[in-house]
């Protein structure tokens, strides 16, 4: 099977340098990502396309174009086939089989884009190929406009793709291709999206985490990491940083005064932020704010923070609705990471100032001890995210086997998109638990028997395994053929 992958659209108003850096970056990206499914893809790179060719079956087929889809860079992936190019007539015979049945009943127009010397015009192609179908398929008639169905010709130089299927991509730049950034999140609905957006625009996205106390928080919160970077990071090497608050949290709430708490949390974040991104060479730090979202999200408080920070900091989400950002977050699947998150200690005040003053709050963090932001930063977990779940089997002992154990219940963890398009085929009991579940679900499960937790990767269950391992209870193994 032979893909075509069409650039998102901006690339057409680039220089011809840039726009080879980008094709080239997004080609990488690819590869990356494809090679896991079928090692033997090859992905060949022309002016106004890309072309990834694959000998895979039908059940890795689907799964490259599910993987295509979350390409940054994408705008659509077409299915195609290519023949040599003939005489005009034979181009009806090629066009025909592969929409027969589609245009059956139903009205269509032909559209060709032809590059190259030819001796017939992309019209005629169309005038030609539009009365065979009609002629010979049950297709109701042409409409120019709205078709049911466009039926799609290229012809480059030689070549004739007839393009069959048609899947939409998430656009945006190819993940690595502008700057890095570092993205404080927090695992709440916000932050996951805005890393998402940085991400789809081409930023290779740090993650950045401030435990305030509470290890089911942290879990939760590198999960949604590892998801976001899985699906959308294309394979490119991030961190995972997480910075222990806990001693923060504590000296805000003998020292400040309540309504100044969560504006100076936010400074403090940012200072240590500001520390990080200088030590990583990052220029912008990413945040999940939305200015009145809550009653403290307000211009004024928003300067105050921003003002400790010598970086940039980008809010993606500064003007848009919350349920347009919970739109999102359904969509890119983070929404039941949020709506499952456990609940964490914050410092939440009772009644948070809407108009910080900054003489205020700096008097305010003249009471707080700053040498515990530096430790805090000497005490930073710093992680290359592919590396987290062996990180967290480093500290227990969570067994790792290739076969299931004979009578052991198989948890299968998988998002429920991802468990569709290739079922396991064990004999044991299978629950199909997803991961953003698994943690309210595992009290109720029943002590008496092992559990095998899988994962496509084995990341994901590695992390859960020793997650669930730790609370105790439950014999839990990770199953990863
Ligand atoms: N514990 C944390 N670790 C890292 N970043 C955080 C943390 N808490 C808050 N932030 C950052 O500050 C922003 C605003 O904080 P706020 O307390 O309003 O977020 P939230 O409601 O906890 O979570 P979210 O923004 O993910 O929905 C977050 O979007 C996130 O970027």
């Amino acid at each position: 099977m032979k893909y075509i992958i069409k650039f998102f659209s901006e690339i057409a108003i680039k220089s011809k340098p840039v726009r080879r850096r980008f094709v080239d970056k997004l080609a990488e990206n690819i590869r990356a990502v494809l090679r896991d499914i079928d090692p033997e893809v090859v992905v060949r790179r022309h002016w106004d396309k890309l072309e990834v060719e694959t000998a895979a079956g039908p059940v890795l087929q689907r799964q490259m174009v599910d993987a295509l889809r979350h390409v940054a860079g994408i705008t659509y992936v077409l299915e195609v086939q290519t023949y040599p190019l003939g005489e005009l007539d034979e181009i009806v015979e090629h066009v025909l089989p592969a929409y027969a049945r589609r245009l059956e009943g139903a009205t269509f127009a032909v559209r060709c884009k032809r590059t190259g010397d030819h001796d017939f015009t992309s019209v005629e192609v169309e005038r030609q190929v539009g009365g065979a179908l009609l002629a010979r398929t049950g297709a109701t008639g042409v409409k120019l406009k709205h078709p049911d169905v466009t039926v799609d010709i290229e012809i480059s130089k030689r070549t004739l793709y007839v393009v069959g299927e048609r899947h939409r991509g998430i656009g945006g730049y190819p993940v690595g291709s502008i700057g890095p950034v570092l993205s404080l999140i927090s695992g709440g609905f916000d932050s996951p999206v805005a890393s998402y957006l940085t991400m789809k625009r081409g930023m290779r996205t740090h993650f950045l985490f401030f435990n305030l106390g509470g290890r089911d928080h942290e879990v939760g919160v590198k999960e949604v990491a590892l998801y976001l970077w899985q699906k959308y990071g294309c394979n490119q090497r991030v961190l995972f940083i997480s910075v222990p608050f806990e001693e923060v949290v504590a000296e805000l709430l003998t020292k400040v005064q309540d309504s100044q708490m969560g504006v100076i949390l936010k400074r403090m974040m940012l200072r240590v932020a500001d520390r990080v991104a200088e030590d990583l060479e990052i220029d912008a730090l990413v945040t999940g704010e939305c200015v009145a979202q809550v009653s403290s999200q307000t211009l004024r408080n928003l300067s105050v923070i921003d003002e400790v920070s010598e970086r940039l900091v980008l809010r993606p989400l500064i003007a848009t609705d919350k349920e347009d950002i919970v739109r999102m977050a359904t969509d890119i699947g983070t929404r039941d990471f949020a709506a499952n998150m456990p609940e964490y200690c914050g410092v939440i005040s009772v009644n948070p100032t809407t108009r910080a003053r900054l003489e205020r709050v700096q008097h305010e963090e003249t009471r707080f001890d700053m040498a515990i932001l530096d430790r805090a930063l000497a005490n930073a977990r710093q992680t290359r995210i592919d590396r987290l779940a062996e990180e967290e089997l480093e500290k227990l002992e969570v067994e790792v086997l290739s076969v299931p154990l004979a009578g052991a219940t198989i948890v299968d963890i998988r998002h429920p998109e991802e468990e569709e398009l290739a079922p396991l085929a064990v004999h044991n009991t299978v629950l199909k638990i997803p991961f953003y579940e698994l943690h309210r679900k595992a009290a109720d499960l029943p002590r008496d028997t092992t559990y095998m937790l899988f994962c496509g990767k084995g990341v994901m269950s590695r992390l859960h395994a020793s997650h669930l391992q730790a609370e105790g209870g439950l014999a839990v193994k990770v199953y990863a053929p």
